[in-house]
């Protein structure tokens, strides 16, 4: 499963050219993409191109692996954000944020030229939510009152709780996180727009339509998938 991350985490540096502001994505397959990219900068094989983190994650790999970084009110435009994702319908319409990272994912990608998905073959779906739970990012005060209210979309939610922390788990911008899992998504858009239009929500973890180009890593070599 590691090379396969490896496999397109290498491929995707072919859609990188000197000049590019790179939105950078979080999770482990990004990690490999973002290690590569900073050979190539240190290496001088790429010039002037700059990232923009997606999570602390991302900015600390981004640092340590010698990638300039940028913060999103400092640049005019991202010409290509490069991101891992949960899972990927047919329409390439994805699950994020299980690494709790979707709400800054979102902004970045949605603004990106080109919006690059780096993933595994396990990651396929025939529908989303078969496999993992939509993650809702949530202000603390609003959780319950929240998790009550998705019941009325067929799903039930629990609070993601920490592994390494007392209690739950407090994303980058300090709020929490629902799982929620529904019993069946016909129409992940329309869902994706319900869910935030909750008061309390700040975003989930549906990215219908945005996603450019996936890329998969499979036993028999990378696939490429496009809109
Ligand atoms: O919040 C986390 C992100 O959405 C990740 O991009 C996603 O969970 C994929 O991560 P990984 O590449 O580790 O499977």
């Amino acid at each position: 499963m590691e090379e396969l991350k490896r496999s397109v985490a290498r491929e995707a540096l072919k859609f990188i050219e000197d000049d590019m502001i790179v939105g950078l994505g979080t999770g482990s397959t990004t990690a490999y993409f973002i290690e590569y990219l900073g050979k190539l900068i240190m290496e001088e094989e790429l010039e002037d191109v700059y990232g923009v983190p997606t999570s602390y994650q991302a900015r600390l790999l981004a640092l340590e692996n010698g990638v300039p970084v940028v913060g999103l009110d400092e640049v005019d435009a991202i010409d290509i954000a490069v991101d891992g994702a949960d899972e990927v319908d047919p329409y390439l319409n994805l699950i994020k944020g299980r690494g709790a990272a979707l709400t800054m994912e979102k902004i970045i990608e949605y603004r990106a030229g080109t919006f690059l998905v780096l993933v595994d073959e396990s990651k396929l779906v025939e529908r989303l939510g078969q496999k993992v739970p939509v993650p809702i990012e949530v202000i603390p005060a609003a959780w319950r009152a929240i998790a009550e209210e998705i019941e009325v979309f067929n799903a039930t939610a629990e609070l993601r709780m920490a592994s390494k922390k007392d209690g739950p788990v407090v994303t980058d911008n300090g709020n929490f996180i629902l799982d929620a899992r529904f019993h069946r998504i016909d129409d992940p858009l329309d869902l994706e727009i319900e869910l935030n239009n909750i008061p309390g929500v700040v975003e989930n973890g549906i990215f219908a339509d945005i996603a450019d180009i996936v890329l998969v890593g499979t036993r028999e070599g990378v696939k490429r998938l496009e809109r």
